[in-house]
């Protein structure tokens, strides 16, 4: 079965606690907590405190997302706020290779994102490092956008590169019913879904769950929890 992650940048901000409670409860296999520094992104979210804050509210996996750079600075704070996998954007720098060192000397799982505009090529040197690589199918920064589908492509190419490795395959961005069926089929494990997976509020969460769930089933055959 895919892995659906919720990502609370669509939740009620001044209910996260319960929000988060709520789409975990509705069948979220994951939490996906989207942090943004104004600097790498053109938007601000929220720091380690606040995953501080929500990680009594479930015990969901925290997969964390850095869009923030430099990262290094900060993985140890998000460790100790209970993440329980860190990723970080190889377009960040400055030494992705350092930063998922850290992450997985932390005891996290590491991840390694691509924005759009990014070949999948250049994660090639750090494979034998990394849990997860995070493909983006929106430029990153909002939550709200369209899929990109020529970044599908990218998810082809991870997907050849990772073959016979226990890497899972995030996508991120514009992910809906209708997209989740071809990210799957090109190679999505785990789908990241915002405003489709908020939209309605709390008494709409699990059917838009089960609706981007059955998605990506339909396309893919698979049943088989792998991430
Ligand atoms: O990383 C992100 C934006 O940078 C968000 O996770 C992503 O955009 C999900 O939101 P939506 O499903 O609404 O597109």
């Amino acid at each position: 079965m895919t892995v659906i992650a919720p990502s609370i940048l669509a939740a009620d901000f001044a209910r996260l606690g319960e929000e988060t409670r709520a789409i975990a409860e509705a069948g979220a296999d994951w939490i996906h907590l989207d942090v943004m520094d104004g600097h790498f992104v053109p938007n601000i979210s929220f720091g380690p405190a606040i995953v501080k804050a929500l990680r009594p509210w479930t015990d969901k996996l925290f997969d964390v997302h850095l869009m923030i750079a430099p990262a290094d600075p900060y993985l140890a704070a998000f460790a100790e706020a209970g993440a329980d996998a860190i990723t970080v954007h190889v377009e960040a720098g400055p030494h992705i290779h350092r930063s998922l060192q850290t992450i997985r000397a932390l005891g996290k799982r590491a991840g390694v994102a691509l924005n759009p505009g990014t070949p999948a090529s250049l994660i090639e040197p750090v494979l034998d490092m990394v849990d997860l690589v995070l493909v983006m199918t929106v430029n990153p920064g909002f939550g709200g956008q369209s899929f990109i589908g020529s970044a599908l492509e990218t998810v082809s190419r991870v997907k050849a590169l990772t073959a016979g490795r226990t890497i899972g395959i995030s996508v991120d961005g514009g992910v809906t019913p209708e997209t989740a069926g071809p990210a799957a089929a090109a190679g999505a494990d785990i789908l990241v879904a915002g405003s489709a997976a908020f939209k309605g509020g709390p008494a709409e969460y699990g059917k838009n769950i089960a609706a981007i769930r059955e998605a990506a089933a339909t396309a893919t055959g698979r049943d088989g929890a792998r991430c």
